[in-house]
């Protein structure tokens, strides 16, 4: 039983909320220049969860009314097609945003595709340049990574103050953990990183209002770790066994739920947290990507 004070942050149905909002404007655009957006979407291989991610993002730009380009490239594509391929996304002008499906096999540098993308294309926000302008004071990128962005979007949407709070981030992902460290110091709080080689995580974690748990390990933050009232980001998506499932395993998050419950003001469940966001937030960058193009 959760603590009837906390708060359980529905992830879905903000998320459906967004869709909604973003498919009145994609029709607003077609109604009013005969165009719509278009999302080029790449993936590499055969990796399942890649595979399921992908399928979710398709499924949602049909959902909102923006093309999606499918490119399913084999396992063994090299570096110099792929390239190839980015580079007549960046040229095609029905393809307002790219987005290479991580992670990449092996042989292939990511860093070296994702600097390919277009600027203006970049709906994942991974370019270098411009994850150097979010770390920059006084910049703005072009396009900010979806998961950071979807945690700020549940924050501010439950009316939670970022400014002057003490947020801690787990884990220093390029994907996840540095990104959204930026954010939460844009926007003014006080941000403190834990990784891997943190000494004593748990007494910095305790001095937590926001705590965004992107490590990647099963219920490493414990109850105990928590603040009273803090704010709990969820963005683990761990598959652990379980027999009971007809899968064979359930998703659990960085942070131990039922415990945390106890303690938190308000927590994203996973699933139905922060991962429905991801999605959400892709749309939000091709609309925006798409605007900047059509409108102009
Ligand atoms: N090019 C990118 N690659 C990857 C990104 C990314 O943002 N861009 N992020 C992750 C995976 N990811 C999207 O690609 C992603 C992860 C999780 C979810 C999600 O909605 N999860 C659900 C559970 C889904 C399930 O049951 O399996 C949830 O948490 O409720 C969406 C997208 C790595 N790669």
């Amino acid at each position: 039983m959760s603590d009837p004070k906390v708060t359980i942050i529905d992830g879905k149905t903000v998320a459906q909320t967004i869709r909604s909002e973003i498919a009145a404007e994609v029709s607003r655009l077609s109604q009013t220049y005969g165009k719509v957006p278009g999302l080029a979407v790449v993936i590499v291989g055969q990796r399942k969860d890649s595979q399921s991610y992908v399928n979710m993002k398709r499924k949602a730009c049909a959902e909102v009314g923006i093309k999606s380009l499918d490119f399913d490239l084999p396992e063994n594509v090299s570096e110099s097609d792929l390239i190839f391929k980015v580079h007549e996304l960046n040229a095609n002008p029905d393809v307002h945003g790219i987005l290479v499906q991580l992670p990449l096999p092996k042989h292939i540098n990511e860093e070296k595709i994702l600097t390919e993308i277009s600027l203006e294309k970049d709906v994942d926000g991974f370019h270098p340049l411009n994850i150097g302008k979010l770390a920059m004071k006084g910049r703005d990128p072009l396009f900010v990574p979806c998961t950071p962005k979807g945690c700020i979007e549940l924050l501010t949407r439950h009316g939670i103050t970022i400014k002057g709070k003490n947020a801690v981030v787990v884990g220093r992902s390029n994907i996840v953990g540095l990104p959204v460290s930026l954010l939460l110091l844009k926007e003014d709080a006080t941000v403190t990183i834990v990784h891997s080689r943190t000494k004593e995580p748990e007494s910095i974690i305790r001095n937590a209002d926001i705590i965004i748990a992107a490590a990647g390990q099963p219920a490493m933050i414990k109850g105990s770790w928590i603040k009273p009232g803090a704010a709990v980001i969820d963005v683990g998506t761990n598959a652990v066994d379980d027999p009971s499932k007809k899968s064979g395993y359930r998703l659990v998050g960085d942070v131990d739920f039922q415990e945390a419950c106890k303690t938190a003001g308000c927590i994203t469940p996973v699933p139905g947290g922060a991962g429905p966001m991801t999605v959400a937030m892709l749309l939000k960058n091709t609309l925006d990507g798409a605007k900047r193009v059509i409108e102009c």
